[in-house]
């Protein structure tokens, strides 16, 4: 390849070089550079007069949304605007009659009386235009949030449905956010659709009247029209590629911003000196930010000016045009009048329609994006409907079983095998990262298997209908959800489908310690846990874990899954969690059990020790002691440190 085939083709793969300055080399904060989104799809190519052809596209997706939405509604903001077309086709006719009327020979009273009847059709077209206009405001403004809600609805109700493996994907959150944009953008295309199909319906009102007059007329509008539909193709288009290829770097400044605003990273941020080092940070990765935003404004302005000189010289000539056919006497000054006119109102209607379309274009690729994440969303949902499970599960197992993680190198799990019998209690031990937390979330349908299988009953997770699974599952992950709600809630949401049990919320409180913490909230149970809100509270972080356990317990599922359920508990709290949590396996419960407090594990049915996702031992404590192998050394050294201090 030739030097300048090459920088082309670099040109071509990355954009200018500035651009590709930016993203060199690993990022200080953020590791591997600034990546930036090369996905790109018809809907988000680049600009170019291509845009302008999908225009209809993504309106008419927006129309599809509003047709859902409220029928009702769009059908009269159609009717508004094609009252108002034919009302301003009526003033364009009156205009005229009205000139061919004052310039006519003929009587005084004869021309009087035409005038008159004009005048008033033309006023009645005008009134009509008025309350035309007055409709369609109003029920835009019924549809517009209408829309909204219903692309936010259907987004969010996709988005809870992905498989969690979907969820770690960083280029699916790019389209999650810019989706979410797109949710919002529905509303602003709803309205500015409305403004647009008005001045596109002025124009065709224009056209048609310019056409019957002179056929002549019709190309000389039109050319004032192309230059400025070319600009905003071009400018939009590029700007569109921008924000989606930057994405990445929009969300890494939201995490900055966050850290630097959010009450979880305050006391660190204080006590660390943090906050100068993260507004560097800030400040360096605004700056490429504000680089790619002047480089569009530049080329924006470009555009701009060639745009706005072409159709500026088509108007000069348009005027030039009519001004010689009247003056050669080829066309009647009433003619000539009524033309001028309507070049010059359709000519207005058209710069609000090419900035309409501008911003209506932006959004709709938004809206494009929204799309997408709804398709990419449906095609990683977790399958429904599958096998159903006979009953509450007997045995759960697993066969050889492995999985990696999206874009790891390396397995986290490598040929596991275990087994859980119903009214067992199983723990998993290990040292960290050695696949615990992991093979706990395959068990529980999570995630599914890379190879092997996990088998409830003998029916593979990733056939099983995996609502009906999660339905008999209970889980407290080592970072279970604090909700932003109240105390009644937070543990009441274990159960949110179904209608609230005050006394199994009680029972579950007591069972799990959380009775106390709830009594010495100044609200009880109505008590906002959230700081960051009004008359909201916080809790320590062993008062949440309480309430995290009693969120397991008021679930009432056949199995359940604790991951370091006591870690934040006081020696007596997790005595007595323990306890109680034996007591469910001596009821028919199936519990699994991840926790580095060996003493804890000592009363567990079957223990597995993990090391390097497979597992090394198995056996009861006592055989598993006498065998010394890993575990009994892991104990021995816990055991060695009550010994020393005591
Ligand atoms: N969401 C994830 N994406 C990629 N890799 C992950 C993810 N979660 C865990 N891992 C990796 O998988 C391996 C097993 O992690 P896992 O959380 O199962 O370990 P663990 O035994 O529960 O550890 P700990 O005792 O610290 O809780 C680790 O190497 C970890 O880095």
């Amino acid at each position: 390849m030739t030097t300048g085939a090459a920088a082309r083709a670099r040109k071509r793969s990355h954009g200018p070089r500035h651009r590709q300055d930016m993203v060199a080399g690993p990022d200080p904060l953020f590791g591997p550079g600034l990546r930036i989104a090369h996905e790109k799809d018809r809907d988000t190519a680049g600009g170019g007069p291509a845009a302008l052809w999908r225009l209809p596209v993504l309106v008419g997706m927006t129309a599809r949304l509003g047709w859902r939405a409220d029928r009702w509604g769009l059908l009269a903001v159609a009717a508004g605007q094609l009252a108002s077309a034919a009302a301003t086709t009526v003033t364009y006719l009156t205009t005229q009659r009205l000139l061919t009327g004052m310039f006519s020979a003929g009587p005084a009273g004869r021309k009087v009386e035409m005038l008159t009847s004009v005048l008033v059709v033309m006023v009645v077209a005008m009134m009509v235009r008025g309350l035309s206009g007055a409709l369609t405001t109003g029920a835009s403004g019924r549809l517009g949030p209408r829309i909204s809600r219903s692309a936010h609805t259907a987004l969010l109700e996709r988005a809870a449905e992905v498989e969690l493996a979907r969820m770690e994907d960083p280029a699916f959150h790019n389209l999650l956010l810019a989706a979410q944009r797109g949710a919002d953008a529905t509303r602003r295309v709803t309205e500015r659709v409305v403004g647009l199909s008005g001045g596109l319906m002025a124009i065709v009102a224009a056209v048609a009247v310019l056409a019957t007059m002179d056929a002549l007329l019709v190309p000389l509008l039109l050319l004032t029209l192309v230059p400025q539909a070319w600009g905003m193709a071009r400018t939009v288009g590029a700007r569109h590629a921008s924000i989606t290829r930057w994405m990445e770097l929009t969300r890494q400044l939201d995490q900055l911003s966050m850290l630097l605003t959010h009450r979880e990273s305050a006391e660190e941020v204080r006590v660390h000196r943090m906050g100068r080092f993260l507004l560097h940070h800030y400040r360096r990765l605004a700056m490429h930010s504000e680089q790619e935003q002047a480089r569009l404004a530049r080329r924006e302005a470009c555009v701009k000016m060639i745009a706005g000189a072409v159709s500026g010289a088509a108007g000069a000539y348009a005027y030039g045009l009519l001004a010689f056919l009247v003056a050669t006497g080829r066309m009647s000054f009433a003619v000539a009048g009524t033309a001028a006119f309507a070049i010059r109102s359709s000519s207005m209607s058209l710069t609000s329609l090419v900035m309409q379309t501008q911003t209506i274009h932006e959004d709709a690729m938004y809206i494009a994006d929204w799309r997408r994440a709804c398709t990419r969303a449906d095609e990683s949902a977790i399958p429904s409907p599958g096998a159903r499970l006979p009953g509450d599960p007997e045995v759960i197992s697993t066969h050889r079983l492995c999985f990696t993680y999206p874009g790891a190198r390396r397995p986290a799990l490598d040929g596991v095998d275990v087994r859980v019998r119903r009214g067992e209690v199983v723990a998993f031990v290990g040292e960290n990262g050695s696949g615990k937390s992991t093979l706990a979330k395959l068990l529980a349908g999570l995630y599914v298997p890379s190879e092997g299988a996990v088998l409830w009953d003998g029916v593979p997770t990733n056939l099983v209908d995996r609502r009906d699974l999660f339905d008999r599952i209970s889980l407290v992950s080592q970072d279970f959800v604090q909700w932003p709600f109240t105390a009644r809630m937070n543990v009441a949401v274990g159960r949110a489908d179904r209608p609230l049990d005050e006394r199994l919320l009680r029972r579950a409180a007591a069972a799990m310690g959380a009775e106390p913490v709830v009594a010495r909230l100044d609200d009880g149970w109505d008590t906002l846990l959230a700081r960051e809100f009004w008359g909201g509270t916080n809790l320590s972080g062993g008062q949440w874990q309480r309430l995290g356990l009693a969120r397991a317990w008021y679930r009432d599922a056949p199995v359940l899954v604790v991951d370091e359920p006591t870690s934040a508990l006081d020696p007596t709290a997790e005595i007595e969690i323990f306890d109680r949590i034996m007591e469910l396996a001596g009821r028919g419960r199936t519990v699994i059990l991840i926790t580095h407090r060996l003493a804890s594990v000592a009363r567990a049915d079957r223990i597995y020790v993990l090391d390097g996702g497979v597992v090394v031992e198995q056996g009861t404590h006592d055989r598993l002691l006498r065998s010394d192998g890993v575990y009994a050394a892991m104990y021995r050294a816990q055991a060695a440190q009550y010994e020393a201090a005591g």
